[in-house]
């Protein structure tokens, strides 16, 4: 895609959360968790790409002691439609025997969330809870709920703030839909 075709897409989608609205659900969020894991001295786990912007703004709102990781696994590799789960980056060995907190960017079938909840209890993480940015409400029966949700969006093909379109636009501040998709 070129950079004017990146431009069109962004010029035909519709805004579905303003960057004020994005800040104000970061810092209910950030007081939710502060409220329920503030003692836990949680590992929090930002899952790679997706979660790169909600991570970097979240964590400066928490004011509590954690520590903090990464983990990467992908079905979406640029297209719009899940496939394949793909583990680019295993969880560490650390998250034996402790809270951890997941963040992503947005829970859609539940897939991805599903996987990394599993995958850390076989882990031997104590507990796991998530917190995602946004929540898609497409109806499904999702296999897992997450535990903190910053804003609920509607059923299309949504990007910015860290989520893409076509691998394109992860840095706007505000979340955008795809025009048709
Ligand atoms: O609930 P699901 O239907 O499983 O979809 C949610 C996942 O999809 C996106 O990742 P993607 O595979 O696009 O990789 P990315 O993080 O690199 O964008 C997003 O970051 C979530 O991890
Ligand atoms: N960027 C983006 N990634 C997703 N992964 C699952 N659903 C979506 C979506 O609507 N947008």
């Amino acid at each position: 895609m070129t950079r004017h075709d990146a431009q069109a897409m962004l010029d035909r989608a519709e805004r579905i959360a303003t960057e004020t609205e994005v800040q104000a659900a970061l810092d209910r969020l950030a007081a939710e968790i502060g409220r329920e894991l503030a003692g836990a001295f949680p590992l929090v786990l930002a899952v790679m790409g997706g979660a790169v912007v909600f991570a970097g703004q979240l964590l400066p709102r928490l004011r509590f002691p954690l520590e903090f990781d990464y983990l990467h696994v992908t079905r979406y590799r640029g297209k719009t439609q899940g496939g394949e789960m793909e583990w680019r980056v295993l969880p560490g060995q650390n998250v034996a025997g402790r809270t951890v907190l997941v963040l992503d960017d947005i829970l859609d079938e539940g897939e991805t969330l599903a996987a990394i909840r599993d995958k850390l209890v076989q882990m031997g993480a104590a507990r796991v809870t998530s917190a995602v940015l946004t929540d898609k409400a497409n109806g499904l029966a999702k296999p897992i709920r997450a535990d903190f949700v910053g804003l609920e969006v509607p059923d299309r093909y949504v990007f910015g703030c860290g989520m893409d379109a076509y691998g394109l636009w992860r840095n706007l501040p505000a979340i955008y839909a795809l025009k048709d998709a």
